[in-house]
């Protein structure tokens, strides 16, 4: 594409250098770009992108997109306000606008985003609509799993993604939209049909710095939306954007238990493997199952219904999709092998996240419950004595431990873990080794326990340092468990 084609439109500051080249590529990061691209400097915040210009510039750039004045030859060099905004637009351009041509559903909130996009993609494939999905544990072109190394891409990766999904016909894409992804503009250029509000509860706090900031920015995606925004308005936040949503153009559709919502559940029945209720909506009632348990699935259930309800997907799918899905990576995933107690893996990684899962668990527990877990280190530090006295109040053991350290020294966030847990009577050990606390948490287990582990759910590594290792509670549980004989 003609560099000028690229750039129609878009306020620009300066540009230094032939704007009539041809350019094959775009890209943000120097150590893999193509031959004839533009590379877009970004100034992060660990490392400034306008630093390698060189290492671009020898690997194939041929334009470059600045935010300050740079000494460079030999290359046509663009300065705009904002490289990251300017990304979203370019890269939308580039691709050939490809989310105006898909039915795109964000999913946003503290929790629930993963589960509910699951459910939502399983509805849309039971009415047989093609769907693509963004998010956390994978991103899905059609039937091809990709890795995702974050719950939503950076903008230029997203719209390839897009038109990746359009080359295989996808009808729909339903994605997470992360709090990061709003404030770092990466959709800015998605043109979103539904966007869906989970929840809001404390976390990311050491990047958005307030609660305000961090529901300000949630908030934004129900500006991107043209056909129905749908909130949870048992939600406290929730409930104050819906208000705020009241004037805008696009339709609201609310969805809560406790709050009069228009949708919403009645005489909801809970097992250790389902749940089931009633659906009251505006149109009809109808039963919904769900094989996936826990009072949170109850509520992303009634977010997924909403979404489709709002796309006129009938209801036969809708209930039909939901009792085919047979849960989701890491959520309250029982390790099957175990008979005498029950070991469940779960990404609850968030102080609400942690206690809803404790409750919902505790209820089934016919013996002791046992918790392994721990927070991430260059993450929110908050949350972790609020989560160790979580751990506490409701565990009879607690086994705290190193979930991702990364480059934090892992026993200063169990200190910080065990100041909460001191506030509480619970019974607890430390671990640092997070092998060596399932071993004990397996250990310490009777018949008619559940033992917890908490935190990673369908991670299959541990950061410490620098350095990822090969991780996954799930094989670990199993593997110690066979080693001493347990099954
Ligand atoms: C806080 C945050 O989101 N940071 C993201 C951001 O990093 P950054 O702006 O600090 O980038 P940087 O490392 O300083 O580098 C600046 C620029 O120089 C470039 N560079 C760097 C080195 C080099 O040799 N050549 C080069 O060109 C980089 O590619 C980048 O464009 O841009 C980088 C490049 O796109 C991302 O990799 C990085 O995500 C990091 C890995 C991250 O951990 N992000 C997490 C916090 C995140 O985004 N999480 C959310 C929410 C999760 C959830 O709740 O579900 C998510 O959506 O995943
Ligand atoms: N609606 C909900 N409300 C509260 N907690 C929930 C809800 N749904 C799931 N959880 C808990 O939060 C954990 C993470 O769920 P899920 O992966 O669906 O959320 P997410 O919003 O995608 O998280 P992330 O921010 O990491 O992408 C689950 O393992 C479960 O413990
Ligand atoms: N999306 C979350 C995941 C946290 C998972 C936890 N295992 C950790 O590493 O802190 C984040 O990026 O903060
Ligand atoms: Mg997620």
């Amino acid at each position: 594409m003609l560099l000028t084609e690229l750039l129609k439109g878009m306020v620009i500051e300066e540009i230094v250098g032939n704007d009539k080249i041809n350019i094959d590529d775009i890209g943000y990061d120097s150590r893999n770009l193509k031959k004839n691209s533009l590379f877009l400097c970004i100034k992060g915040f660990k490392t400034d992108g306008h630093l390698y210009i060189k290492d671009a510039i020898r690997r194939g750039a041929t334009a470059v997109m600045v935010e300050r004045t740079v000494e460079v030859e030999g290359v046509t060099v663009i300065r705009v306000k904002d490289t990251r905004k300017a990304m979203a637009a370019i890269a939308s351009r580039f691709y050939g606008h490809p989310s105006r041509s898909l039915n795109l559903i964000g999913v946003t909130g503290t929790n629930g985003k993963t589960s509910t996009t699951y459910m939502i993609k399983k509805i849309l494939e039971t009415c047989g609509k093609k769907t693509g999905l963004i998010g956390t544990i994978s991103n899905w072109i059609g039937e091809e799993k990709m890795d995702a190394s974050r719950t939503t891409p950076e903008a230029l990766d997203l719209q390839r993604l897009f038109k990746n999904m359009l080359e295989v016909e996808a009808d729909s894409c339903v994605m997470e939209v992360s709090s990061h992804s709003l404030e770092l503009q990466r959709v800015e250029e998605c043109e979103f049909k539904v966007g869906v509000f989970t929840n809001l509860t404390p976390e990311h706090l050491d990047f958005h710095k307030t609660l305000e900031d961090y529901r300000n920015a949630k908030k934004k995606l129900f500006y991107k939306t043209s056909l129905c925004n749908v909130i949870n308005i048992d939600d406290l936040d929730g409930r104050k954007i819906a208000e705020e949503m009241k004037d805008l153009s696009t339709p609201l559709l609310t969805y809560g238990i406790r709050e009069q919502a228009e949708i919403t559940a009645r005489n909801i029945v809970m097992t250790m493997t389902s749940v089931s209720f009633d659906l009251i909506t505006p149109k009809y009632t109808e039963k919904i199952e769900l094989n996936i348990p826990g009072m949170f699935t109850v509520y992303n259930g009634l977010a997924a219904i909403a979404a489709c309800y709002s796309m006129n997907i009938d209801i036969k799918n809708i209930k039909k999709g939901l009792k085919n899905l047979r849960g989701v990576a890491g959520r309250l995933e029982a390790v099957e092998e175990f008979k005498d107690f029950a070991v469940i893996v779960d990404y609850a990684h968030t102080p609400d996240a942690l206690e809803n899962v404790l409750k919902s668990v505790k209820d089934f527990t016919n013996n002791k419950l046992i918790t392994v877990f721990g927070c991430g280190g260059d993450r929110d530090q908050t949350k972790r004595p609020v989560m160790g006295e979580i751990a506490g109040i409701y565990s009879d053991l607690t086994i705290i431990t190193s979930d991702n350290p990364r480059t934090e020294d892992s026993m200063k966030i169990l200190k910080m873990i065990e100041e909460g847990m001191n506030k509480t009577k619970g019974k607890y050990h430390v671990i640092e080794d997070r092998r060596e606390a399932i071993v004990f948490a397996l250990k310490s287990a009777t018949k008619g326990d559940i033992i917890l582990i908490a935190g990673k759910g369908h991670e299959t590594y541990q950061i410490i340092g620098d350095s990822v290792f090969e991780f996954d509670d799930r094989k670990v549980a199993l593997e110690i468990a066979k080693e001493d004989g347990i099954i």
